[in-house]
């Protein structure tokens, strides 16, 4: 059997899977499958990690909320401090709807409406992190028409390499994300002199699931130059914030740990005769929640190939469940819930029902495998369920916490009904 990558899993009496000493083949049997299944106990370690590696540092922790949005997580990462890095009004308002405090906001993203924009300042976030000359105009506008003044960072895009899948590698110069690095002293000088826009930070994301702290502290070298401009120009800055990537391990990865990605800013910050005042933020989404999570999902048919040809194990999720394997052809570690004594093991590719031949969780996974087996996919915590869809009028999978010994549902299995509530059959169609 694989060693587990997380601590929080572990194998009991004949090696059964547990998240947080909680059996999966007890989730299975009480909530159904396929289900995701969070240990609140690894996001609050992941959480301390962080944040211990800070010390008495200055900083704040925003979590990414895109990673995972769900109600539950959003509360408990307030309850543990954190603020939230959002990318649209609709998690602006569940960050508000879980008790997140509006001035620990920041707010990125390359396309903010204006009703968003209106809706982050009346509800007084702490920064919006503005991606171009064209937002930083209509945020004024927006500020002068509600007579307010809008806390504003510029994200720059600091052409640094994040050596990490193309689809999520966001801070070079190709990529539609934030201002060049070297327009962005202008941006600021005409920000400075707005009577509505107040100059809080200096904002950059490289992208994510970083494996390498390298890129990090480049980027962070490329944001100091800036601030070295700008305070010559006189401008204030009161926060730097690094943007999150912070990378996990989902199979034979070996990406730092909590203090080595702290160190690797915190280094290069702390050498800096100004930067050294200012707190850090990191908007980490996937290193908080990612490990935590598993998705458990049970094997319906084998279709083993009667020649030579490839052997399929059909299962009850799919690609519209977790599209990270389909969309960036990701590998995530799958394990057998309750592994069988005797039964030999055989090379399966791990698919779902869906229509697609895109549509896999693994491919050419070693697995002893029989029907109605319960298979969990790790490392799912993060842009799992926030990802899924309804394709092929699947329902999406319900949600469960693990919380001291006790699973609690945190979102109930959708139903199909609920799936084609906003739609409607016109009267000459009936
Ligand atoms: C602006 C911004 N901040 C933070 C994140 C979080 O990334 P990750 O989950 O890789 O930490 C992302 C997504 O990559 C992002 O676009
Ligand atoms: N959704 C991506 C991460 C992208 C983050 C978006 N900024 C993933 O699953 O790896």
């Amino acid at each position: 059997m694989n060693p587990l990558p997380y601590a929080h899993l572990a194998r009991g009496a004949e090696h059964e899977l547990s998240l947080d000493g909680t059996p999966l083949s007890r989730i299975a049997r009480d909530f159904g499958t396929p289900t995701y299944v969070y240990a609140r106990s690894a996001i609050a370690q992941a959480y301390s990690d962080l944040t211990r590696a800070f010390g008495d540092r200055p900083h704040q922790i925003c979590y990414a909320v895109k990673a995972n949005s769900n109600l539950a997580i959003l509360a408990l990462l307030a309850r543990l401090g954190a603020g939230f890095d959002i990318v649209s009004g609709g998690e602006l308002q569940r960050v508000l709807a879980a008790g997140g405090a509006p001035h620990k906001i920041v707010f990125s993203g390359v396309g903010k409406r204006r009703d968003e924009i209106a809706a982050a300042l009346e509800a007084g976030i702490g920064c919006l992190n503005v991606e171009s000359a064209a937002e930083l105009s209509r945020v004024s506008e927006i500020a002068r028409e509600m007579d307010r003044i809008a806390p504003i960072s510029l994200r720059v895009n600091p052409d640094v390499d994040a050596k990490t899948h193309p689809y999520i590698s966001t801070g070079l110069k190709d990529n539609k994300f934030g201002i060049p690095i070297a327009h962005a002293p202008a941006l600021y000088r005409q920000a400075a002199r707005d009577p509505h826009l107040s100059v809080v930070g200096i904002d950059c994301h490289i992208g994510s699931q970083l494996t390498d702290v390298t890129p990090f502290s480049d980027a962070a070298a490329r944001v100091l130059a800036l601030l070295d401009q700008l305070v010559l120009e006189g401008i204030e800055i009161k926060h730097l914030d690094l943007g999150g990537g912070l990378g996990i391990r989902y199979t034979d990865e070996t990406p730092p740990d909590a203090a080595d990605w702290v160190r690797a800013v915190v280094d290069i910050v702390d050498a800096h005769p100004i930067a050294r005042h200012l707190p850090i933020y990191l908007e980490p989404g996937r290193f908080l929640v990612g490990p935590a999570g598993v998705l458990l999902t049970r094997v319906e048919y084998l279709k083993p190939h009667p020649d030579d040809g490839k052997s399929f194990a059909i299962v009850d999720a799919a690609m519209n469940d977790l599209m990270r394997p389909a969309l960036y052809s990701s590998v995530m570690a799958i394990e057998p819930v309750t592994p069988h004594a005797t039964l030999p093991p055989a090379t399966w590719e791990i698919v779902g029902p869906v229509c697609e031949t895109g549509d896999f969780l693994g491919h050419a996974r070693n697995l002893a495998l029989a029907p109605g087996d319960l298979l969990a996919v790790l490392g799912a915590g993060a842009y799992g369920f926030s990802m899924a869809s309804n394709y092929n009028t699947r329902g999406r999978p319900a949600e469960v916490l693990i919380d001291a010994g006790e699973a609690r549902l945190v979102r109930a299995r959708e139903t199909v009904e609920s799936l084609w509530a906003n739609e409607m059959i016109p009267d000459t169609l009936r």
